[in-house]
């Protein structure tokens, strides 16, 4: 059986992580450029584990400045099986409320300004991303999130924004009242859609931290009043990861839903007309099909 290593993506508010055992902080290098930071290893009851904050400490990066590509495969390269996201959200629903978890299972990518793929001229991929998050690692977010006393709410649609500023309130009307989005955020594209490509189950827990722009009875996004939420949550947010290990264990099954096997048939490129350079650089995210001759 695989061997199970956790990996954290913390959002903004979340810069590090206690409880590791052998916690250090490793650079990882990656042929897609340098990760957001150092990621933490070490190992949460018994199971490996890496924490990467997703805008570095100290907060460096933009959400479209995020070296998207360079941190899913370094985590890749770490032997991460598993991507738990945490993010800050704004809300459309008013039964989504600034406190509250959601673990979100769609996306309406809008980002303009972000390389969205591991893959391009000489090793072309389609996976799909239908089911962008894996149904069993949210399973496991639920039940640990849920044991922390926190709201959770299973389900909802995430609508990725390019930023940095926030929504006019004519965009918030359009992605609440004629899109149907639940939430609202600036990071979960392509982050979901890269894991997806590297193999890696992924799930996104959101938390919310205000009702973006379309609400009459609350004023614009604020961002100190977003990081006064998100550290009144953080506690729960460690007590939701502390439990993972234990509800995925240290062993790890093949994934029921396939996102293990996403590349399975996903390369298109013939053997022969593909780019010995661009393949050397997926040797971490592809280097399962690719080095077994996979292909058409
Ligand atoms: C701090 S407000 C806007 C900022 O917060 C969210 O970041 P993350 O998804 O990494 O928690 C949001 O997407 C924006 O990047
Ligand atoms: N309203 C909002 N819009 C975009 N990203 C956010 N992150 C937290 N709140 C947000």
């Amino acid at each position: 059986m695989a061997e199970t290593m956790i990996g954290v993506i913390g959002g903004s508010g979340i810069y590090e992580i206690d409880g590791l055992e052998d916690a250090k902080w490793r650079e990882v290098r990656s042929p897609w450029g340098d990760p957001s930071d150092k990621i933490m290893t070490g190992r949460l009851g018994g199971v490996r584990f890496a924490f990467l904050p997703r805008h570095g400490r100290g907060h460096v990066h933009t959400p479209t400045s995020v070296p998207y590509r360079a941190n899913v495969d370094a985590l890749k390269r770490l032997g991460v099986t598993d991507i738990v996201s945490v993010s800050a959200v704004g809300s459309f629903r008013e039964d989504y409320a600034p406190g509250d978890f959601v673990l979100v299972d769609q996306f309406v990518d809008r980002t303009v300004a972000r390389e969205g793929t591991f893959f391009g001229r000489g090793c072309v991929a389609h996976v799909s991303v239908a089911h962008p998050t894996c149904p069993r690692l949210t399973d496991a977010c639920e039940e640990a999130a849920r044991a922390t006393g926190v709201t959770v709410h299973r389900g909802g649609t995430y609508l990725a924004m390019e930023g940095p500023q926030f929504s006019t309130l004519a965009e918030s009307r359009l992605y609440r009242d004629v899109w149907g989005c639940d939430v609202i955020g600036m990071t979960g594209m392509p982050e979901a859609k890269l894991a997806r490509e590297a193999e890696i189950c992924y799930a996104s827990v959101a938390m919310v931290t205000d009702y973006d722009s379309w609400h009459p009875n609350h004023g614009e996004v604020d961002v100190t009043e977003i990081i006064a939420v998100l550290s009144g949550n953080a506690d729960r947010g460690r007590a939701m990861v502390a439990r993972l290990p234990g509800l995925l264990g240290p062993g790890r099954a093949p994934c029921p839903h396939g996102c293990d096997r996403a590349l399975d048939h996903a390369i298109l490129t013939a053997p022969e007309r593909r780019d010995p350079a661009l393949v050397a650089k997926l040797d971490a995210v592809a280097g399962r099909v690719l080095h077994k001759g996979a292909g058409t």
